[in-house]
């Protein structure tokens, strides 16, 4: 799900082009025979104009933020989830304050945008800088105009959703194989551009068949989740985390030197158990292989089959050692 109450649409590698909002608002502010139109975006930090018409006499640009406690038109529209329509501002000294008005706006129609579920996202918004007269029908295309804007974020929305459903492990809720392959690739290609040190673990259950077989497959399960939580609570949330199969995990982690592993997978292991003890289910060892990159190409397959390889000597000599 998209997160209500973060930034949206403001990131350069956004899926989500804003190109279609333009052209609404630049249509809207065109029959509205206005010099500035806008979507803003609202979270606990600030408004946020993420969309702005294209005139030359509009003066706030797409960027621009407005602080939470200003005394803003958008402000009402959110706070009553209702329609706003100011045709003369200075009439009215409860905006007196307002920035916009210090800056010379007449006047203000805005309604507000909700995500899907049913949260503020922030105004579909017009103004400008003398007194107007809106007709009915324009006040009603404004909320048509508007309700396109929530069918896109509706979709968005979905689109997100059938995202995280085909790149999670449904059970342990962190990245299935074929997540870890795109994101693991992608951390190392920056690691390489960087400069900055990767390390993979890969992370085996010893004698996890052994726990089904005698205290069930759900006792399985919980310890699955139990070590998918352990890495979250453990890991950097720089870090990548996720399931191969079966009882199979990886860390893929940006370490200061390549010292730390050793440390890193022992502090693990103990936190392992200790979450394990907390829950009821009998001990379990983890076998932790890794692997650094060694060369700026290295590919994830090449980096993750020299953990893999590690771990099953580590796996050996424990037996070994039993
Ligand atoms: N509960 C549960 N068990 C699973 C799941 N996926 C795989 N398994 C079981 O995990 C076990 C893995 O067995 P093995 O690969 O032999 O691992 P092991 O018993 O830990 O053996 P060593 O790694 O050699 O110590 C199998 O019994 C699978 O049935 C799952 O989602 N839930």
């Amino acid at each position: 799900m998209l997160e209500v109450n973060k930034w949206s649409f403001c990131q350069p590698d956004n899926q989500f082009s804003l190109q279609k909002w333009q052209k609404t608002v630049d249509l809207m502010t065109e029959l509205f025979s206005a010099p500035a139109g806008f979507i803003v975006h609202k979270t606990d930090e600030a408004y946020r104009i993420i969309v702005s018409s294209e005139q030359r006499e509009n003066p706030y640009h797409a960027g621009i933020e407005l602080a939470i406690d200003d005394n803003i038109f958008c402000k009402k529209v959110l706070k009553d989830m209702a329609p706003l329509y100011i045709p003369q501002v200075s009439l009215d000294n409860q905006w007196d304050d307002c920035p916009l008005t210090v800056d010379g706006v007449e006047s203000y129609l805005g309604v507000p945008i909700t995500w899907p579920s049913g949260e503020p996202f922030g105004t579909f918004c017009v103004m400008d800088f003398k007194k107007t007269d809106y007709q009915h029908s324009l006040l009603e295309l404004i909320e048509q105009l508007r309700d396109m804007v929530e069918d896109d974020l509706a979709l968005l929305d979905n689109f997100t959703q059938m995202r995280e459903i085909a790149m999670l492990d449904p059970l342990t809720n962190i990245y299935n194989r074929r997540a870890l392959n795109l994101l693991c690739q992608h951390k190392l290609n920056l690691a390489a551009r960087l400069g900055f040190n990767i390390c993979c673990l890969f992370i085996d259950i010893d004698n996890f068949k052994p726990l089904n077989d005698k205290h069930g497959h759900e006792v399985g399960d919980k310890a699955l989740i139990c070590l998918a939580d352990t890495l979250k609570q453990y890991l950097r949330e720089a870090d990548i985390i996720g399931r191969l199969g079966g009882d199979e995990f990886i860390a893929v982690l940006q370490v200061k030197s390549n010292d730390c592993i050793e440390a890193i997978s022992y502090k693990l292991n103990e936190a392992f158990k200790e979450n394990l003890k907390h829950m009821a289910i009998p001990e379990l060892n983890l076998s932790i292989g890794s692997g650094i990159v060694a060369q700026p190409k290295e590919t994830f397959a090449e980096l993750l089959k020299r953990a893999d390889e590690d771990m099953y000597e580590k796996k050996q000599a424990s037996k070994l050692a039993r």
